[in-house]
Order: structure tokens, then sequence, then C-alpha cells
């Protein structure tokens, strides 16, 4: 059997001492499995940004064990196992597209050769060939994201970790970018956790939806839409988006966060609606 690209176990992270302290997790199970594609919702100081970061070795867990393709944490971010994307792209704005998308190979040694080879696939992986000699400030939001998850795609990382990286995005190009980042996984069949705030966003792109709470923050449930009837998020296709079984996936995520209330009265929320807007 493959190794799961991440495995959580009975993670607490608490944060200052005393009066002072802020437990952000508590008693974490997770496991996302190679090429799965997992969301984190929850309202906001729940958490998910915090396990996100403890998954990339950019913090370190107060107790539980983190691993990731196996190996633990620090070992997967040297041996650059994934790739990060935030909701802010980023970018460096004095280097153009392609020296953008380019930099970690270049940072990492590879030959000028292979970086022009990597980089004009990335380009096309993500739509931005005729744009590789701009700079970021002559892009539009969703393209400098793009930009960005080329980058994070540049060393074939088989696991993408995701805050938020379509957050700051008007409506329109943030369900195009999903459907992008559909098809990217479908090509690239990396793994991704993603931390989002937007119930139709976590249902459209995932596999399991795993639901968190504050105050200490943990997991209340995990929704797997594809026992609502969505294809597996390598297939899926816009057409998800009116299925039933995705109307179905956003009770259920609903329910969850709101302490499993049932949704029925309530209806079923509007494309774009997230947890803080509630
Ligand atoms: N470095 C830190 N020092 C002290 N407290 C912290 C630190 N980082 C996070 N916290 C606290 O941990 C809790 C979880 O924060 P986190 O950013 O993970 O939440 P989140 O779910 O990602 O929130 P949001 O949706 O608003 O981004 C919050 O109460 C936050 O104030």
């Amino acid at each position: 059997m493959t190794e799961p690209a991440i495995s959580v176990t009975g993670v607490d992270r608490v944060f200052g001492k005393g009066r002072k302290q802020v437990v952000a997790l508590t008693d974490v199970d997770l496991t996302v499995a190679d090429g799965e594609f997992v969301a984190l919702i929850g309202p906001s100081g729940c958490g998910k940004s915090t396990l996100l970061r403890l998954v990339a070795d950019l913090d370190t867990a107060t107790s539980g064990e983190i691993k990731v393709f196996g190996k633990g944490a620090r070992q997967a971010r040297l041996d650059q196992d994934y790739g990060i994307a935030f909701q802010q792209a980023g970018l460096l704005p004095w280097r153009t597209v392609a020296g953008n998308i380019e930099l970690p190979l270049k940072i990492h040694g590879a030959a000028p050769a292979l970086r022009k080879a990597r980089v004009a696939e990335l380009l096309e992986l993500v739509g931005l060939t005729d744009f590789a000699k701009n700079h970021p400030d002559q892009l539009s939001g969703g393209m400098q994201q793009r930009v960005a998850i080329a980058r994070a795609l540049a060393e074939s990382p088989r696991l993408l970790l995701m805050d938020e990286p379509f957050g700051a995005l008007d409506e329109i190009t943030r369900e195009r970018m999903q459907n992008e980042l559909v098809r990217i996984c479908a090509e690239t069949g990396a793994a991704v956790l993603f931390v989002t705030h937007s119930i139709p966003e976590a249902v459209f792109l995932s596999d399991r939806v795993v639901v968190m709470s504050p105050r200490p923050g943990r997991i209340t449930g995990i929704v797997d839409v594809r026992a609502d009837g969505l294809a597996d998020h390598h297939d899926r296709t816009e057409r998800a988006r009116d299925q039933e079984g995705f109307f179905r996936a956003v009770a259920e995520v609903r329910a969850l966060l709101h302490g499993g209330a049932s949704t029925s009265s309530a209806g079923v929320e509007p494309a774009g609606v997230g947890v803080e807007e509630r």
C-alpha cells in the first residue's frame, strides 16, 4: 500500500502560557491519501492555518505526530515533497512570470536547459504561455494566483498545501480557478490539503471536506462528497455544481459547521457564500 500523503496523529498546538494560553488545535487526527484532495473548513480561528503550517514544517506541534509521505515534516520540507500556495500570490515584482516560476528550480540548482523546459511546461499548464515575459503588476489577481500555483508545482511535488489561494478573487474568477485546479490535479496527480472559508468551493474541489470548530480547534466531522454521488475530484466537471449530490454535500458540511443542526428548512446556500459571512 502507498504511504498516505499526510498523516496527523493526536496533534495539539498550544500557543502561549497561563491566562494567555490559546489551544489552537487539540487531538487532531487526519489522513490525506496519496492523490486525494482534502479541504479544511471552519470558522475563523479554528486552527486551519495552524494545521497547514504544522504539515509544512513552518511551525511545530506541542504534541502528536505529523508524517508527510511517511517522513517527518522537517525531512519532507528538506526533500521538497510539497509545494505551497497562499492567499497572497507572493510573487517577486521585479521578476517576470517565467522568472517567478523558475525560482524554486534555480534555488535548488537545476540546470538552465532543464529550467527552461520545465517553465515552458508549467506556463502551458496554467495557461500563461503568452505572459511569460510580463511582470506580476501587469497581471490580474487570478493570473497572479496561476503563477503562484505554477511555482508551487515547479518541482513536481506529490502534495500541494494551499491556504485560501482563491480567497481574494471575485466569484467568477474564483470558479474559473477552481476548474483550473481540478484540471491541474488530474494532470499532476498531486494530493492537496486546501484551506477555505467557502462551503461550495470545498465541496466542488474535494474528495473529503474536513469540518473544524474553534476553542479548542478540533475536527468535528468529515463529509466524503463521493458518497453523495460526486465523481472523484480528478473527474469533476463544471456540471458537478448543479448535481443533487453537490447540494446534499453542501448541506451536510453546513450542518456540521452549525454543530449538527438541521439544514432542511434553511435550504442550500448560494455558491460563494462563505463561513464568515454567515
Ligand atoms: N503564532 C501564534 N501565537 C499565538 N496564537 C496564535 C498564533 N498563531 C495562531 N494563533 C491562534 O491560534 C488560533 C488558530 O489560528 P489559525 O490562524 O490557525 O486559525 P484559522 O482557522 O486559520 O483562522 P482564519 O480562518 O481566520 O484564517 C487562533 O486563536 C489564533 O489567534
